[in-house]
């Protein structure tokens, strides 16, 4: 894979993102709500940070506290119907492909669907946001708070008086300088799959992408997105996720991306997902976590 990348920098203002001209300077109120791309945005402009939302997906898209480089990447041109690529989007009920239901979307029916905005609220430390999907028997809640750091919490509520399985994830896109110039640290030893070569895989040190990763381990806790192009360590917390997921396209096109943009995420997910997916009954809650800040 090739390393160099084009990337903008403005003096004061960090990396170059989709919403660098939507967003203004925090003043007074600190949510906005704007149209772009044909979706829904609620923006915030706080002085801790500012941050992007779409109500579809319940999306986090955008999020930079002050004085850093965003932590997400999103990108620039998103599809005018389906899931908009980046940030943080929310692969629910199902991670993947449906087990059983092949024409079924990719990454399950929560990116796709408009989200109710049920909580928002602001204070001297930032602010905090709740959005609510409901899904016959099902509801889902993302609840995120943002400040100098990035905390979302997924709660899946079953209702329905049948058992079911969900898989789930927080399928985040990290914004790095060049992901060939990044090492993700906190694995070293950690068992999983490595769906590319769909072999178990374990992993042994520092974790590098060359041409593309695509691998599920089996736990969550701290991992560092240690990023020698900005000079920057990222530090993403799963919490009691069951999955940490690692994912790169490598030199595999995505549609609407373009290949220079690509190489400016590092997907690191908080899941559970396959033997580790969720088995609820009437009443139970599932939850994933993920929070992130600057170390
Ligand atoms: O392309 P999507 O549906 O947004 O999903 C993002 C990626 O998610 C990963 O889990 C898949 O293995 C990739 O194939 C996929 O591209």
């Amino acid at each position: 894979m090739r390393s160099a990348r084009p990337h903008r920098v403005r003096a004061g203002e960090g990396v170059d993102h989709p919403f660098a001209d939507l967003l203004r300077p925090a003043a007074g109120q600190p949510f906005r709500w704007a149209e772009h791309q044909g979706r829904e945005l609620l923006l915030v402009e706080h002085s801790r940070c500012s941050a992007v939302f779409s109500r579809q997906g319940g999306q986090l898209l955008h999020f930079q506290p002050h004085g850093e480089r965003p932590l997400l990447w999103c990108a620039t041109r998103w599809p005018r119907i389906g899931a908009i690529r980046g940030g943080v989007p929310v692969c629910w009920p199902w991670f993947g492909r449906h087990p059983m239901e092949g024409g079924w979307p990719h990454h399950g029916w929560a990116r796709l669907s408009d989200w109710r905005l049920i909580h928002k609220a602001a204070d001297d430390n930032g602010v905090r946001v709740t959005w609510r999907l409901d899904l016959h028997d099902w509801q889902v809640e993302l609840e995120a708070e943002l400040g100098g750091r990035m905390s979302l919490q997924l709660v899946t509520r079953h209702r329905d008086s049948e058992p079911c399985v969900l898989s789930h994830a927080l399928h985040a896109y990290w914004r790095v300088s060049d992901v060939a110039r990044v090492a993700l640290l906190g694995l070293d030893g950690a068992e999983g799959r490595d769906l590319l070569s769909r072999e178990p895989c374990r992993q042994g040190g520092e974790l590098r992408v060359i041409d593309g990763c695509h691998r599920v381990f089996r736990q969550g806790g701290r991992v560092k997105i240690q990023d020698a192009g900005w000079q920057r360590r990222l530090c993403i917390d799963g919490g009691n996720n069951p999955n940490t997921v690692v994912w790169h396209p490598g030199s595999r096109p995505l549609s609407e991306v373009s290949w220079a943009e690509g190489l400016g995420f590092l997907s690191v997910q908080g899941a559970a997902c396959g033997d580790d997916s969720a088995e609820l009954v009437a009443g139970e809650e599932a939850r994933l976590s993920l929070e992130a800040w600057v170390g």
